[in-house]
């Protein structure tokens, strides 16, 4: 089933076309990326799902219905633009975003007692947002956007302003949303996440949508028949000249282009030159496939 299924949506500011006929269809349980250079348009469409701006034209469906206000409570939103009440105490605000998403005040302190004891942060929950780091108010408005255990939880850029330890734990948070069921769409610069995170994804450039599907299909659709193959050198044989030596040692390592052979022929070459200790295809990364299809859409 699909949580959002989005047909022809449109939206332009002023002589400026954001989303041009974008057709999306996202199956609920999974974490579905949002790629794209800055000024792609994946704020805007963000902000169409979330109801703060309008459409032009399009239909966007929520579990088979059409989107209406009464789906906020189902979605949770962490904008890239983060917005606290600085003033407030990290207890009070999470209680009042809690109970603003309908959860009745018991729950509310409930979940708000497991959140922060959950991110080992129990002992900030009297201190005001304006006396926590940036990490730490990172933390506080994560919670605020999954709090109310939503069905789609949309988060945009989550890793920024966190270090590598709490970058961890927020995404063994994610992939814990998804493990009880929740969907998520995650829009973020980061194509390692991206490559740890995502089970399908969508990439836009210039209010276009360029590419989607499932990740690992898109890898095998890129591949560049490159193999790494690791050799322990036996025999006197020559090493051909367009194998590029990537590790040194006993042990050697090559990054070798098929060219005009099967896997097998290029498998029994290597074979003459010593016992084979590792081969394997290299597919691209997400970020080598992101900068050629930036750069051919952009050309184009
Ligand atoms: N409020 C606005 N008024 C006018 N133009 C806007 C507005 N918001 C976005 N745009 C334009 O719409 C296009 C898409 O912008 P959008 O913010 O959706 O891109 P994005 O993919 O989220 O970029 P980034 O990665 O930089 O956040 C850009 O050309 C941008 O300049």
């Amino acid at each position: 089933m699909y949580i959002l299924e989005i047909q022809h949506l449109n939206k332009s500011y002023g002589n400026t076309k954001a989303l041009n006929e974008i057709d999306l269809h996202i199956p609920s349980g999974m974490i579905f990326g949002i790629l794209g250079p800055n000024g792609a348009g994946k704020t805007t469409l963000i902000r169409i799902i979330n109801q703060i701006i309008d459409k032009d034209s399009g239909n966007i469906l929520f579990k088979g219905q059409p989107l209406q206000r009464k789906h906020i409570g189902h979605i949770g939103y962490l904008p890239e633009e983060r917005g606290l009440y600085k003033k407030m105490k990290v207890w009070d605000q999470l209680v009042y975003f809690a109970r603003l998403k309908g959860l009745s005040a018991s729950d509310a302190n409930k979940k708000v007692n497991q959140w922060l004891d959950k991110m080992e942060i129990t002992h900030w929950k009297q201190k005001r947002i304006d006396d926590l780091s940036k990490g730490m108010a990172q933390k506080v408005q994560f919670i605020s956007a999954v709090i109310h255990e939503p069905e789609l939880i949309i988060l945009d850029e989550p890793f920024s302003g966190f270090d590598p330890v709490n970058a961890e734990v927020i995404k063994n948070e994610i992939l814990a949303l998804k493990e009880r069921g929740a969907t998520l769409l995650l829009s973020t610069h980061r194509m390692e996440s991206v490559e740890q995170l995502c089970d399908e994804i969508a990439m836009f450039n210039k209010s276009e949508k360029i590419l989607s599907g499932r990740l690992s299909d898109i890898k095998n659709q890129f591949r560049n028949n490159e193999f790494e193959i690791s050799i322990q050198a036996q025999y006197e044989k020559e090493i051909p000249h367009t194998w590029k030596l990537i590790a040194g040692g006993p042990e050697k390592t090559f990054l070798v282009s098929l060219e005009n052979q099967t896997t097998n022929e290029l498998l029994e070459a290597a074979m003459q030159l010593g016992q084979i200790k590792g081969f394997k295809e290299i597919l691209p990364s997400m970020e080598q496939i992101f900068i050629q299809q930036v750069k051919t859409h952009s050309n184009g």
